[in-house]
């Protein structure tokens, strides 16, 4: 392979010609600028760079074959590295790093999810944050979010005999210690440099179910050979079970390819998330995005150009993910007839978000609903999922006990899984906070994230007055608040059963 001088390298600093190195190996990339899925200014910042570090933080280094034919230019001459450019920094107005004032807590001060926050608010470069931390358009769905679990209040039962409480719960037959597990969520290498198979390590040391995203740092093997590694130091002891988010990508020969990867990996059901026909406005992410546009001097470029890929409406700074190319806007309720045949283990669908989607979800044989609003990051003003599971108590209840029921969105503290158990739900999941936990302290974080809330949740067993799960009845709850302004159909409200 031809040589290249680092010096010459380094001239491919702008969007008329852009290099950078991966791996060894230099790369043109000037064309596939206004193509990439993460926008172009990220990787404008890197051009006549070894950009490997940054590169790999984001995604496996096996991407760059779909870079176009006639993208190599040669690899790097090792005596020249020195010469390549260094990274362009970028002097957008936020800080960029993390607030290196704070300390980092030590983990035990952590004693619940909000602290999670704070100390990956002083570990975290400012982009992460935005990553993490962003909402749709004006916030409110994410609010409502975190508020609905403080409207529904318990109705508790004294004088029983709580001495000891069994918090396991079955997801498909999988049992964990907790009706709890952790969401997914993607570009977790944006996170922690050990990404996706740190958060695996935390959660198989306690014994808690994960779901990985379509959208992970690491291929789906990697991270369920991490499973595979940390299960054996613990002869394999760990109730912890992968299930696999799923992205619909645009080609079905490309989905049906992912299918069979993620089942020969061994993931225990599919979590196909449907609230996600294309990205939400992640308001924070496109300030960031705008400010680094500006930065490296492609703004008067306009958005359209530059910040898209294809269908891809809008690349966020980082996350989400509206991936050119993966994420179809066109799947629809007939998919399911052929994904049944090509997937035989459980079928979730992951933002379930009204009564009526709820009992076609059921028609259509899936075997669970997650009701979620993807932590508020999709459709402004959308409903929490406790308000939605509210709907389906009262228009569709027959599907209760049909098909597993989850919940996600908002939640921070243990024993609010209390009430959505209450109302029905099999488990809820839990975001952020794991996130967070991942960023301030690793593995160590997760664990002590997952102890937190299980914590919570046995001592508001106790004194709720119940000592397993299904004890948990709807009378338990106190949900008028929620009730009262849950929807109901304009006219004739006697009749609302048949009109779903
Ligand atoms: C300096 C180099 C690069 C950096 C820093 C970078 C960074 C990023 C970021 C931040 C995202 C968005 C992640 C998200 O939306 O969550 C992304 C997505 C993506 N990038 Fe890059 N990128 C670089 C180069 C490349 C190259 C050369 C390719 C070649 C194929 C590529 C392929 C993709 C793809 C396919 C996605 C969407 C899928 C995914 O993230 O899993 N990127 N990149
Ligand atoms: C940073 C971040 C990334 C996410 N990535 C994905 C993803 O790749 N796929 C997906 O289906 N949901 C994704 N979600 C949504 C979560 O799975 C989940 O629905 C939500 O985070 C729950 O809300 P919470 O964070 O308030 O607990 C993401 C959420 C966050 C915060």
């Amino acid at each position: 392979m031809t040589l290249v001088d680092g010096a010459e390298i380094a001239k491919h600093d702008s969007k008329k010609s852009c290099w950078i190195v991966l791996d060894s190996n230099v790369y043109d990339v000037t064309n596939f600028l206004s193509k990439h899925p993460g926008g172009a200014a990220i990787i404008l910042k890197q051009a006549g760079t070894d950009a490997t570090e940054e590169f790999k933080k984001y995604h496996p280094l096996d991407y760059v074959r779909d870079l176009p034919e006639g993208s190599v230019v040669g690899a790097i001459n090792p005596n020249t590295l020195a010469k390549l450019r260094k990274p362009k920094e970028v002097n957008a107005a936020p800080a960029q790093s993390a607030d290196t004032d704070k300390e980092i807590p030590h983990v035990s001060l952590c004693v619940s999810c909000p602290d999670f926050e704070r100390a990956a608010r002083a570990v975290l470069p400012h982009k992460s944050i935005v990553y993490a931390s962003t909402s749709a358009n004006t916030g409110l769905s994410l609010k409502t979010n975190l508020d609905d679990w403080g409207r529904i209040y318990f109705r508790p039962r004294v004088m029983r005999n709580v001495g000891d409480v069994d918090t396991r719960r079955s997801i498909f037959g999988h049992s964990s210690p907790y009706p709890f597990y952790i969401s997914p969520m993607g570009t977790l290498g944006a996170i922690h440099p050990e990404a996706e198979p740190e958060m695996v390590r935390g959660a198989v040391r306690k014994g808690a179910h994960m779901v990985v995203s379509t959208a992970s740092t690491k291929t789906s093997q990697q991270i369920m050979q991490t499973w595979v590694d940390e299960q054996q130091k613990l002869n394999s002891a760990s109730p912890t079970r992968l299930f696999y988010q799923f992205y619909m990508p645009v080609d079905r020969k490309k989905a049906i390819e992912l299918m069979q990867i993620v089942k020969e990996a061994g993931y225990k059901g599919l979590w196909m998330t449907v609230d996600t026909p294309v990205l939400g406005k992640r308001t924070a992410d496109r300030v960031l995005q705008a400010e680094e546009a500006l930065a490296v001097g492609i703004a008067e470029e306009g958005t359209v150009e530059w910040e898209s890929g294809g269908e891809n409406a809008f690349a966020p700074a980082m996350g989400g993910r509206p991936v050119s190319g993966q994420l179809s806007p066109h799947t629809t309720w007939e998919d399911l007839e052929w994904m049944r045949k090509e997937w035989s283990g459980p079928i979730v669908l992951k933002g379930i978000q009204c009564a009526e989607d709820a009992k076609l979800a059921c028609g259509y044989g899936c075997d669970g609903i997650l009701l979620s609003n993807h932590g508020g990051r999709q459709l402004h003003t959308a409903p929490s999922a406790l308000m939605t599971l509210l709907e389906i108590r009262n228009y569709c209840p027959e599907i209760i006990g049909k098909l597993e029921i989850f919940l996600d969105g908002g939640l921070r503290d243990g024993s609010d899984v209390l009430k959505a158990l209450c109302l029905g739900a099999t488990a809820v999941g839990v975001g952020r906070p794991f996130m967070y936990a991942l960023a301030a302290y690793g593995s160590q974080g997760v664990e002590r994230c997952i102890d937190v809330l299980a914590e919570e949740l046995s001592l508001g067993m106790r004194l709720l007055g119940v000592t397993a799960l299904d004890q948990l009845k709807p009378e338990m709850v106190n949900a008028t608040r929620l009730l009262n302004e849950m929807w109901r159909p304009e006219s004739n409200t006697l009749s609302v059963k048949s009109r779903l």
